[in-house]
């Protein structure tokens, strides 16, 4: 697995952030102060700070208008959309699960309260909207069509994930579409926003979205994993804090529904009363590796990557408008995937 940067996280930060930070003038000063903290623009009182979200989404966006061979420029009415959304899916998360960190500092609701957090979240959510509507010659209604379904499935996902924490009887099933809603949605839309403004055939849109849902779920896999094993001072959250809030995430559905004694011991420690304590918490994730859990995981995402670039080598040679060369695109496709997969934070 490589974890080496790709070049179009570069473009990310020459392009989209400032195209970002132009949208958000037009918010009232409040909630821009708040939505710039949340997008890593600033800190708390205003002054500026190196960004710290990923720009995984944008990416995508942008090289799905090149997956429509057209030029990087057409992909970034769709990244910024897309980086917005999920931001304000971020924040809205934050709020909701009570965490206090996020991205190494203090949540936007920790550090501003709750109300202006909300307000924030929304103010993202509807620039994104504006943003997609401000591009002139772009196939304007598929697109809005395209994130609006992303965004109905990222809150049916959350809907599930709120519900499940109170829930014992998850299945492995239920735990995988929400994984899917929660997370995939959003990174195949971002996959195939860019080349739905441009117009691109349904064999390219198609094609780059099964890549999306594969790679989304395997990143989220991915995110499970560190939400129990990652480092804290490398992942920016508390430790085991996913555990903590005793989350049903798909490695410890596997575990629980996995049967054995270790299941029935982590089933025991989830449902008992009061905060989990340190030990407790070490003990919970060691028991979720006992059942094997930890490597079926891993080995999802391994196979969802592998799929999500087998999807690429179906997309065909859409006209390009540019000259671009098609298979570099591809390249970029394939390394974003690894570096998404490959990562530690
Ligand atoms: C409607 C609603 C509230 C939905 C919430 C859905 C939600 C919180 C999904 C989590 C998705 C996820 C793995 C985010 C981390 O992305 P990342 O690692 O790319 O984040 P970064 O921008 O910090 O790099």
């Amino acid at each position: 697995m490589t974890t080496m940067l790709p070049s179009v996280l570069s473009q990310v930060d020459e392009l989209v952030q400032p195209e970002i930070r132009v949208a958000l003038e037009r918010i009232d000063e409040r909630t821009r102060l708040v939505a710039g903290y949340q997008l890593g623009y600033w800190d708390a009182a205003g002054e500026p700070t190196g960004r710290s979200g990923k720009g995984l989404r944008p990416a995508l966006a942008l090289l799905s208008a090149r997956a429509a061979g057209q030029t990087v420029r057409r992909g970034l009415p769709a990244a910024v959309a897309v980086e917005l959304v999920h931001n304000f899916s971020l924040l809205h998360d934050d709020v909701i699960d009570g965490d206090l960190e996020r991205r190494h500092r203090p949540t936007a609701w920790a550090a501003f309260g709750i109300g202006p957090a909300i307000l924030a979240g929304d103010a993202m959510l509807s620039l994104a909207d504006e943003v997609l509507s401000t591009g002139s010659d772009l196939d304007l209604v598929r697109g809005l069509s395209t994130l609006h379904t992303a965004i109905r499935r990222l809150i049916a996902g959350q809907a599930a994930d709120v519900a499940f924490e109170t829930r014992a009887d998850v299945t492995l099933d239920e735990c995988l579409a929400m994984a899917r809603d929660k997370t995939a949605a959003l990174l195949a839309c971002s996959a195939t926003l860019g080349a739905v403004l441009c117009g691109a055939p349904p064999t390219v849109v198609d094609g780059l979205a099964r890549y999306g849902e594969r790679l989304g779920l395997a990143f989220q896999l991915v995110d499970d994993l560190l939400g129990i094993w990652g480092e804290p001072a490398v992942t920016g959250k508390p430790v085991l804090s996913d555990l903590r809030a005793r989350k049903k995430s798909v490695p410890v559905v596997r575990a629980l529904t996995s049967g054995g004694p270790a299941a029935d011991q982590l089933a025991d420690l989830y449902a008992s009363p009061g905060e989990l304590s340190a030990p407790d918490l070490a003990l919970a994730a060691a028991l979720i590796e006992e059942t094997g859990a930890r490597d079926w995981t891993e080995k999802q995402a391994d196979r969802l990557l592998t799929e999500a670039l087998a999807e690429l080598d179906q997309l065909g040679e859409p006209v390009s408008a540019t000259g671009t060369d098609l298979s570099e695109v591809h390249a970029d496709l394939v390394s974003i995937a690894h570096f998404m997969t490959g990562r530690d934070h």
